[in-house]
């Protein structure tokens, strides 16, 4: 482990202890279940990717809801998903929306998801209904925190947050009250609380469309996996965070060998990645 100022970079022995392994004991409903708000006409592809990383991540069910042609798309690709309303531990909305172009329907059934108060992560297009001192985590690119700093009366570029990534995820956890996962090239998680991760050693192969709708599939998985964790502790959420951030790297690495890679590559790779990051040994 390495503390670099405040900052403590996240290793694969502290992500280990946040892969669930299922036990003899346990069925489909105590693993937990994920419920996911994503995608739209314009980005059905997003709900696909998301589904994907979270099947893959494991978790016990998915429950998906969103508009018909993502519906489809992704039981077409991923048979196990359940759709429509039904009970789950934690929540995943806004990968593949617009809050611009997002329906009032859609809008209010975000907004019920959310003030459920299970633990959520929240993306890039539900972004404005995330409500301070929930158990939430945000998971904005430079683009969406700006925009959504703005929302709240604080004024800086797209550019201003890449240049200086670390102070902008401490203050946007400071004055949101949640936890923020600020996505780059290396990773910024801060929680209200005032704890704060760094996940690097990814590729940049992973600059290409629709990896950041898997890496909210992961954290999606991981956080239904640890509800009751997640629920009552920012610092939670945040180690899941960094956890997701650092599988999403290890797939990506994994995936890539050195060579391009598509969003669903990262997706697929994670069975053997966290295979790997548990020792490999079968039933452990
Ligand atoms: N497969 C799927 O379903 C996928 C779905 N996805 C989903 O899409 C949603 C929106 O996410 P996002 O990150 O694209 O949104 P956002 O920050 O508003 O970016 C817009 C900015 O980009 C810029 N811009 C556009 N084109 C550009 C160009 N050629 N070259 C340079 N700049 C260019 C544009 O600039 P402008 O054209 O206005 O000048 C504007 O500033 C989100 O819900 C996500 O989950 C994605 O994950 C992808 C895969
Ligand atoms: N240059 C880079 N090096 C390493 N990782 C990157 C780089 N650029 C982007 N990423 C990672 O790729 C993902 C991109 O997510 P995002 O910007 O939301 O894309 P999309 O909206 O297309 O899914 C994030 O996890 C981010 O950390």
């Amino acid at each position: 482990m390495t503390i670099a100022g405040n900052w403590l970079d996240w290793t694969a022995e502290r992500a280990r202890d946040w892969i669930a392994v299922p036990l003899a004991s346990d069925d489909k409903y105590s693993r937990g279940v994920l419920g996911m708000i994503t995608g739209s006409r314009e980005y059905p592809g997003a709900a696909v990717l998301g589904v994907e990383a979270a099947v893959r991540t494991g978790v016990g069910m998915v429950r998906y809801r969103g508009p018909e042609r993502a519906e489809n798309l992704v039981l077409a690709r991923r048979p196990e998903i359940v759709r429509g309303a039904g009970r789950v531990q934690a929540w995943l909305t806004g990968s593949g929306m617009d809050a611009g172009t997002r329906s009032t329907e859609t809008t209010a059934m975000v907004a019920a998801a959310l003030a459920e108060g299970l633990p959520s992560v929240v993306d890039a297009g539900c972004l404005d209904l995330v409500v301070g001192g929930a158990p939430i985590v945000i998971t904005p690119h430079f683009r969406e925190l700006s925009a959504l700093l703005s929302r709240h009366g604080i004024e800086a570029t797209p550019q201003q947050l890449q240049q200086a990534p670390g102070e902008w995820a401490v203050r946007a956890a400071a004055t949101l009250q949640v936890t923020v996962l600020l996505k780059g090239s290396v990773t910024h998680i801060a929680s209200p609380a005032g704890m704060q991760i760094r996940v690097s050693g990814s590729t940049p192969w992973l600059a290409t469309a629709g990896t950041g709708d898997v890496l909210g599939g992961i954290l999606g998985a991981l956080v239904a996996t640890h509800a009751e964790q997640a629920q009552n502790d920012q610092n939670a959420l945040a180690e899941l965070a960094a956890t997701a951030s650092l599988l999403h790297a290890q797939a990506a690495l994994r995936a890539s060998a050195g060579g391009p890679i598509a969003a669903l590559d990262v997706a697929e790779a994670l069975p053997a990645t966290i295979a790997a990051l548990l020792g490999g040994t079968p039933g452990r």
